[in-house]
């Protein structure tokens, strides 16, 4: 990793805890300067032909190499649970996916709409899943991280033409104030008196295979002309293209380059499985064409794979792990320092690349698309830039952050941040906000101290790192199956119905209808809502948790693989430190503890809106059964009761069967 003026970073222990044991010789290093054709991603021989590595949702167990090329072609999108499930599969069979050493029969799982075979193989079986946490087959980011040592002599021989310029690849990462790849690329561009020129590629395909929700795709799509107008002004240009194959992504960045001249592109990594890959992948095809490829850490405040325990193996309970985020931050407090954002561009840009600074933004593709009522909600609700997430930020830290620690279960009212889809995108860096938070205590050290509102909240988003170092540590949660394989064996419903009122919020019991018809509005939820649907759609429904952890990417703005795959498995307590299973939350009980007076239900579900006293909690069952009737509010879909006994037959049952 290239070191970073002002800030010691380190990074290549970080990744030891994820080597694994086997280790390949080093590949020659190639020399050929700039590309003649767009060269593509391609799949090794024992790969799914279906698809590339990649994604950020049900994922393939696949690996994605320089060289090759293989991609699924059909990806008509589907965003309804009928649609999901009435989809024709037209592709001949795979042999090697009824493999069961390598695959689950995955019919279920394909026809309830939870791996999108059309890009990924089905989930792989626990027996492998094994594997990847074993190490013996090495973990994506162990590949990507050998790769860049073994390519970092002959990347760094690369220097950059004369009448060239230094290319920053945009991702997750839409801001210009504190962002490692982007300040490293202006460094380079500074450094050798030529252009930095910035660039996004949207691709449809990655969008529907990573479950990317319409009004997120907005929000992505809004934040990158606040990006383009704020480069503009430094004469950066950002140039904004649609790529409409995913597999095609690779290839058209490294055809970009080499029409302006860039031999040298800066990203910052993403750590799902297809993106991991993907970068791979690129390190190498970009070498092959004389472009240097840089991938850095910037995403978590303290990168995966850094903390571990005494033996150096991988943590996976969350407070021993936070400890030691804290204690880490304490001996590394440069972790926290921001990087400089680029400044203006020299005057022969506008010569030179005048064309590229005229690009507009895109619309989004259609089968993500918003309508016009919608645009203007979600716009007046989520402002976009990074000016709009920095003030939400010093909002917050000015008015609530102190008393984070005993309000922030209450659904009703503003006691969050609502940072969430600005850390989502990346408007905002989880080091500012850790470094702001922490600035405004006035503390001398990050702690676990939870009676303190700044540290408690510091600690949520150590929660997002923790997720982060989850996926990279197991990725084949990242492959259709649970953190903890022997779950994998409990029987669930595929009830239609069921999943109906649960996600247009008419099961009868208010809280949970309240929460998904805010998430239908907002898009977006609180975390203890978003904790008691998934628990309902899970233990009380007993609906395989893995269609409500879809539905909430299809919706959510804020949506994240690591940390709602995370939140889902903690729920359904089938996830990297998750609630024990016969801990279920009664819907009644949470709504009593965390929405007393009942103005959040109130709020979401105006049926209810006139039914006085604890009867908002439970109307059929406390004596306001007529207004509920009347309004048309519906009755309990499950008895609780019930639902529970049947809960932990299935789980201990599931759990007792054999996990091959
Ligand atoms: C079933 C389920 C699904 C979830 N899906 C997502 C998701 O797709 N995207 C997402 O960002 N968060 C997800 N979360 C975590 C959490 O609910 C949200 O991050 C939080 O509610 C966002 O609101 P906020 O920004 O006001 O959070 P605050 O309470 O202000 O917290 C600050 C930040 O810390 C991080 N954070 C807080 N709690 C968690 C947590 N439990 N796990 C990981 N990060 C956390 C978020 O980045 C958040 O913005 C999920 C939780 C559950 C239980």
């Amino acid at each position: 990793m290239p070191a970073v003026a002002g800030t010691k970073r380190k990074a290549q222990t970080a990744i030891d805890a994820f080597i694994s044991p086997k280790k390949r010789a080093v590949p020659p290093a190639a020399t050929s300067t700039s590309p003649s054709s767009a060269p593509t991603l391609s799949m090794k021989e024992e790969q799914d032909p279906h698809g590339p590595g990649d994604s950020t949702t049900a994922t393939a167990d696949v690996t994605a190499t320089a060289n090759v090329t293989a991609q699924p072609e059909d990806t008509t999108p589907s965003s309804s649970l009928s649609e999901w499930k009435t989809r024709a599969h037209s592709r001949p069979p795979n042999p090697k996916h009824s493999d069961p050493t390598r695959y689950k029969d995955s019919k279920i799982a394909e026809q309830n709409g939870i791996i999108l075979r059309d890009f990924y193989p089905p989930e792989i079986s626990n027996a492998r899943a094994r594997k990847y946490a074993t190490g013996e087959i090495e973990r994506p980011i162990t590949t990507l991280e050998r790769t860049i040592r073994e390519t970092q002599g002959a990347r760094d021989a690369i220097e950059v033409a004369d009448n060239g310029c230094v290319v920053h690849w945009f991702k997750s990462d839409l801001r210009l104030r504190d962002n490692r790849a982007l300040s490293l690329a202006a460094d380079k561009a500074r450094g050798a008196r030529v252009p930095l020129i910035c660039v996004y590629l949207v691709s449809p395909q990655d969008f529907v295979a990573h479950l990317m929700a319409p009004v997120r795709v907005d929000f992505v799509l809004r934040n990158l002309g606040d990006l383009k107008r704020r480069l503009g002004e430094l004469d950066v240009p950002l140039y904004v293209e649609t790529v409409q194959k995913r597999r095609d992504v690779p290839g058209r960045l490294v055809e970009l380059c080499g029409s302006w001249g860039a031999r040298h592109v800066f990203c910052n990594m993403e750590y799902e499985v297809d993106e991991l890959r993907r970068e791979e992948g690129l390190t190498r095809m970009c070498l092959q064409q004389g472009i240097d490829f840089t991938v850095v850490h910037d995403t978590c405040v303290v990168e995966p794979g850094l903390l571990t325990t005494a033996a150096g193996g991988q943590m996976s309970v969350y407070s021993p792990w936070h400890r030691k985020w804290c204690a880490w931050l304490k001996e590394h407090p440069e972790l926290l320092a921001e990087f400089e954002a680029p400044g203006r561009n020299p005057p022969v840009v506008r010569e030179r690349y005048g064309e590229v600074l005229e690009t507009p933004i895109p619309e989004a593709p259609p089968e993500k698309s918003l309508t016009n009522e919608e645009k203007e909600r979600y716009a007046r609700l989520w402002p976009v830039g990074e000016d709009e997430a920095h003030a939400r930020l010093q909002k917050f830290i000015l008015e609530r952050i102190k008393a984070y620690h005993t309000n922030r279960n209450l659904p009703a009212g503003d006691h969050t941040s609502s940072l969430s889809a600005h850390l989502a995108a990346g408007t905002l860096a989880a080091r500012t906000v850790v470094r702001e938070a922490f600035r405004a205590s006035g503390l001398k050290t990050i702690t676990d101290d939870r009676q303190n509102g700044h540290m408690m909240w510091i600690g949520e988003v150590a929660w997002r790192d923790f997720y982060k170092h989850v996926l990279c540590g197991w990725p084949y949660i990242c492959m259709g199956v649970a953190f903890k394989p022997e779950y994998n064996n409990i029987e669930w419903e595929y009830d239609d119905e069921k999943f109906r009122a649960w996600e247009t919020g008419r099961t009868g019991y208010p809280l949970i209808d309240a929460a998904m018809r805010q998430c239908h509005e907002q898009a977006y939820l609180h975390n203890r809502v978003r904790m008691c649907v998934a628990s309902f759609l899970a233990k009380d429904l007993m609906i395989d948790w893995r269609m409500g952890e879809r539905w909430f990417m299809e919706h959510l703005i804020d949506g994240d693989f690591a940390s709602n795959n995370g939140g889902w498995g903690f729920s359904a307590s089938c996830g990297v430190d998750p609630q024990p299973y016969f801990r279920i939350f009664n819907p009644i009980l949470q709504s009593e503890k965390f929405d007393e007076a009942g103005d959040y239900i109130r709020r979401w579900v105006p049926e209810l809106r006139d039914v006085k006293g604890k009867a908002i909690h439970d109307p059929y069952g406390r004596g306001a059964e007529a207004l509920a009737r009347l309004r048309g509010y519906p009755r309990m879909i499950v008895d609780h009761k019930v639902a529970r006994e049947r809960c932990l037959r299935r789980y201990k049952e599931g759990i007792g069967r054999s996990t091959a």
